[in-house]
């Protein structure tokens, strides 16, 4: 049966059907039509597919064949999927828009990526899109090095293996990795279903010759899944190889609003990516200018961190927009409409603004993509949005880290990936703003509550029971707002929660902490010289709450002890207190 993954980046998959035809490869021999999704021509022998109503239909799930092919040649998959490809344009050229492009940079000088390194970043298309078949193993064959080339992957295992796919196709409704399916655990439960090694089965017992057949058939499994998609990464990375669109190499000057923490660790992610980028961090204060200028050091905020040469600072907004293409935003969400207006004169309509400010406004409950237009007083003003579980330090440190930009414009969202992307940070790419803010200032609001529970000494029980509600509250009021499930499960909401609810480096969590063992709210932000983003927006989003009809038991407990209005432990009583309710 055929199988097409509706989120495989369709510019790849032209590419690949372009490549392959110009090479005169894919052999022109006819297939069967399944007949089951839309209809079928003929051209110079090669069925073809309308698979427009395929993909309107099975949004997310597995989709099943659109024809049959002949599994006995291999090769004849690999040209039906090809001008399957070509034939379903409208949706490929829609899918473009939001492909991903895979920009690794070489972290010190620039340079595009070659082999070896990481995978290209998913966008939104990819993360939305799961549950249907990537044949990777085609896009390998595509990429030059064919399924022959790979591991013990001959030809005939490359046939085997779609063979084997399409079987699982049939036992199992769920598919996950990007890779398509998970093989293995499919065959699993298809041999659990047909012959599982139970008692009464009359299986050979664990560890016999049986087993041991099957974990070398499982291993083979792993490594060749493992295998295809690094195949997949290399691919894309040599399709995109000097691509002239490259928001990186377009670019020549950044301005950074902010040099706190996180202004300075996006400084640096950006000069690093280009040493010819000029890179100008707007601060308030000249001695910092100077340190930054003089010593590149950011002696307040990041003192054990040498910055690139091409980092530098200034006081002057005119001196640091004037030519940039871009601009970071990283200055606290409370202060940023005012600081915004005080620019507001110098900023082009053209200059995109990238915000990595986590909270909401809260005398208007906006966001900060809704705040930026605002303060500009110019709707419609370029805007992403850059979140997810990162460590300023960590991001200093080389450390993997996964990212998502959000915008409205695709474009925009790619050209984040582009001109921050590198060997050690991912960036997916998503449409949804609104789920990627709302996931990542209500984290902040939800970690000052882990940190009481750990300040409380209240147990790893209670702590994983609290984020768990912490998140379905979370959940509860971002997609009532709008925000879509998939973003809230992703790297801005799930992953952002855990980092920040369960590592002692967040500074919200270090709030709670602190409140959790008996400190004044006052004593500790007057102790701090960084923003908490969380304590201010807690108040927002139980007025949010209260607007959308949601209820937001552990988040507006929250709000209360930073009001002063409910001890910890006052707190703690009144949630266990609360009804024994079904799961929702
Ligand atoms: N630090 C991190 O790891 C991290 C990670 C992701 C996102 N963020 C987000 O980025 C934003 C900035 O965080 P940070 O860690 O850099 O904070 P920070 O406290 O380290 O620095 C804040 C910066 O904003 C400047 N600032 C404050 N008020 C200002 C005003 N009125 N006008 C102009 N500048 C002003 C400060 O001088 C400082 O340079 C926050 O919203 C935070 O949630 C931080
Ligand atoms: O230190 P925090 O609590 O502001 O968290 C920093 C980042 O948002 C973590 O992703």
């Amino acid at each position: 049966m055929f199988k097409l993954r509706h989120g495989t980046c369709p510019r790849l998959l032209r590419h690949w059907a372009e490549g392959v035809r110009d090479a005169g490869k894919a052999p022109r021999s006819s297939v069967q039509d399944g007949g089951r999704h839309g209809g079928t021509s003929n051209l110079s022998g090669t069925l073809l597919i309308d698979i427009s109503e395929q993909t309107a239909t099975t949004q997310g799930g597995m989709s099943e064949g659109a024809g049959q092919q002949d599994q006995s040649e291999p090769q004849r998959g690999e040209a039906f999927r090809i001008e399957t490809v070509l034939h379903s344009g409208d949706q490929l050229r829609r899918g473009d828009a939001g492909a991903a492009d895979s920009s690794a940079v070489d972290g010190e000088v620039g340079s595009r990526e070659q082999e070896g390194g990481p995978l290209p970043a998913a966008s939104e298309h990819h993360q939305e899109q799961r549950g249907s078949v990537v044949t990777l193993e085609s896009v390998s064959a595509c990429a030059g090095d064919g399924p022959e080339s790979y591991g013990e992957t001959s030809e005939g295992t490359a046939s085997s293996k779609l063979e084997r796919t399409d079987s699982a196709v049939h036992k199992s409704s769920e598919c996950s990795e990007p890779g398509g399916l998970d093989q293995r655990q499919a065959e699993t439960s298809q041999g659990q279903e047909m012959s599982g090694p139970s008692e009464s089965s009359g299986e050979p017992p664990a560890g016999g010759p049986e087993e041991s057949k099957e974990r070398s058939r499982d291993s083979k499994h792993v490594t060749a899944a493992w295998e295809t998609l690094v195949r997949w990464g290399r691919f894309w990375r040599n399709l995109h190889k000097g691509d002239v669109t490259d928001a990186l190499t377009r670019t020549s000057k950044i301005c950074v609003f902010g040099g706190g923490s996180f202004g300075t660790a996006m400084a640096v992610m950006l000069a690093r990516n280009k040493a010819s980028l000029d890179v100008v961090m707007l601060v308030r204060d000249p001695q910092l200018v100077a340190s930054i200028n003089s010593n590149h050091l950011n002696t307040r905020y990041m003192p054990n961190h040498p910055l690139p040469p091409n980092v530098r600072a200034t006081t002057d907004p005119a001196e640091a927009i004037e030519g940039a293409q871009y601009a970071i935003h990283a200055v606290p969400v409370q202060q940023s409409a005012a600081f915004l207006k005080s620019i507001a004169l110098l900023i082009p309509a053209s200059l995109p603004i990238v915000s990595v400010s986590k909270g909401l406004e809260v005398s208007t409950l906006e966001t900060m993509a809704e705040l930026i237009p605002r303060a500009l007083g110019r709707k419609g003003h370029p805007v992403a949005v850059l979140s997810g579980p990162s460590f300023s330090v960590e991001l200093m440190d080389k450390k993997p880290t996964g990212l998502v930009a959000a915008s409205r414009d695709p474009e925009l969202a790619r050209a984040c990936q582009q001109l921050l992307a590198s060997k050690y940070l991912r960036i997916n790419t998503t449409r949804d703003v609104l789920g990627v803010e709302m996931a990542g200032a209500l984290k902040n609001v939800l970690a000052i509550a882990a940190g009481i529970v750990e300040g409380m000494g209240l147990g790893n029980n209670c702590m994983a029971a609290l984020v768990a509600q912490g998140c379905a509250e979370i959940r509860w009021l971002a997609e009532k707002m709008g925000a879509k499930p998939a973003t809230l499960a992703g790297l801005s909401g799930t992953g952002d929660i855990m980092l920040t609810c369960f590592v002692s480096l967040s500074r919200n969590r270090s709030v709670g902490v602190r409140l959790g063992s008996g400190e004044k709210l006052d004593d500790i932000l007057a102790s701090m010289s960084q923003v908490a983003e969380g304590v201010a927006t807690a108040g927002a989003v139980i007025a949010l709450a209260r607007k959308y009809r949601v209820s937001m038991p552990v988040l507006t407990a929250v709000a209360r002890i930073l009001e002063n209005e409910l001890t910890p432990k006052k707190a703690v009583l009144e949630l266990m207190s609360l009804p024994q309710v079904e799961e929702v």
